[in-house]
């Protein structure tokens, strides 16, 4: 059984579709990212595998369960970190994490043993009796992703769970995620405009662009897919160097240019040593090598001829926050 299957799924608002027949699967124990730029429909794929907003077709469940017919258990099976904050600022954690317990009607005994495992796992354990306001926006993430848990869910939905949070806090929050899915075994969708986010967490990413995949794959298949890696040599004798090297079997293009050899290859760390062998035996300089390593960036520029504008996202980041804080 999958932890998610997604056949044909549409969301539209009016004319408009923001989600475009999307179809993949989830195994039990992935860890999977919808990547993509704002307002490309991962929310509202989200919002749907969720039960949160009905398809317009198509159809999908979670845990085995329909999400059209069997909203209760897919409720009981997932744990929901969505973008915008949901903790009772004026409770502690503790309370926080009681309050959503009793919610799911978990009994007293239980919960108190549930409360103290997860805030262990997160490391708020220490701070259970500060008040929600006094945490800062890195604990706070924490503490939702510690509630979502509570009812022990086999599926967590992570909805861009780093938005608006500095770099440090951020890795912080991503060894937390995967910690999760490894001690626990939980499979994970989670959202994402960070190409490092996707990289770093994801088993598999389906990049997804104006409602529709364009891409899925693990970030590995996906770079090597567009073209491997690239070398870049500098060398006095660059016209002897192609000469002697562009027949080499593994080498999918070559160039010489006014400077340099730019050779497109898979894997290239595993032919660098041929390469300055063939140099060395032929009394060729080398001046310096590099490897450039395509990143998911490139894979996004390849299929849709566009980069997800990091600058668009940040300023949409700032955005959220400032509409989050005028909510306190
Ligand atoms: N309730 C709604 N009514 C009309 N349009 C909507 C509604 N919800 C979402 N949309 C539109 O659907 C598209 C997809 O939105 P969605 O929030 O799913 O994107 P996203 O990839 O999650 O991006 P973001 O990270 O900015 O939320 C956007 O163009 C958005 O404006």
């Amino acid at each position: 059984m999958y932890a998610i299957e997604v056949e044909n799924l549409v969301r539209k608002f009016g004319d408009f579709t923001a989600v475009d027949n999307l179809s993949f699967s989830i195994k039990k124990g992935e860890v999977f990212g919808l990547l993509g730029p704002n307002g490309a429909g991962k929310t509202t794929t989200m919002s749907m595998l969720s039960t949160m907003l009905p398809p317009s077709s198509g159809k999908a469940s979670v845990n085995g369960f329909d999400i059209l017919k069997d909203q209760d258990n897919v409720r009981k099976s997932i744990g929901i970190v969505f973008q915008d904050q949901s903790l009772d600022e004026e409770l502690t954690a503790y309370e926080n994490m009681d309050f959503h317990g009793r919610l799911y009607r978990i009994p007293k005994s239980t919960r108190q043993k549930k409360i103290t495992e997860l805030l262990k796992l997160v490391e708020l354990y220490d701070k259970k009796d500060n008040l929600v306001k006094t945490y800062s926006g890195g604990m706070r993430r924490r503490l939702e992703i510690a509630r979502g848990l509570m009812h022990e869910p086999q599926v967590l939905f992570l909805d861009e769970p780093t938005l608006g949070l500095d770099p440090q806090t951020r890795n912080h929050l991503w060894d937390y995620i995967d910690k999760l899915n490894k001690e626990k075994g939980i499979s994970i969708i989670l959202t994402t405009h960070y190409m490092d986010e996707a990289d770093k967490l994801c088993h598999r990413i389906a990049i997804i662009d104006k409602g529709k995949i364009i891409a899925l794959d693990t970030s590995e298949n996906l770079k090597n897919d567009i073209g491997g890696d690239v070398i870049t040599i500098i060398s006095p004798e660059r016209d002897d160097l192609y000469s002697a090297i562009r027949s080499m079997p593994d080498i999918k293009n070559i160039e010489l240019h006014d400077s340099s050899i730019t050779i497109g290859i898979q894997n290239a760390e595993k032919h660098v040593a041929h390469i300055v062998n063939i140099a060395s035996a032929n009394n060729i300089e080398i001046k310096s090598l590099s490897i450039n390593k395509p990143t998911l960036e490139d894979v996004f520029l390849h299929f849709t001829g566009r980069t997800i504008r990091e600058e668009e996202a940040n300023s949409k980041d700032k955005m959220r926050m400032i509409r989050k804080a005028g909510r306190r």
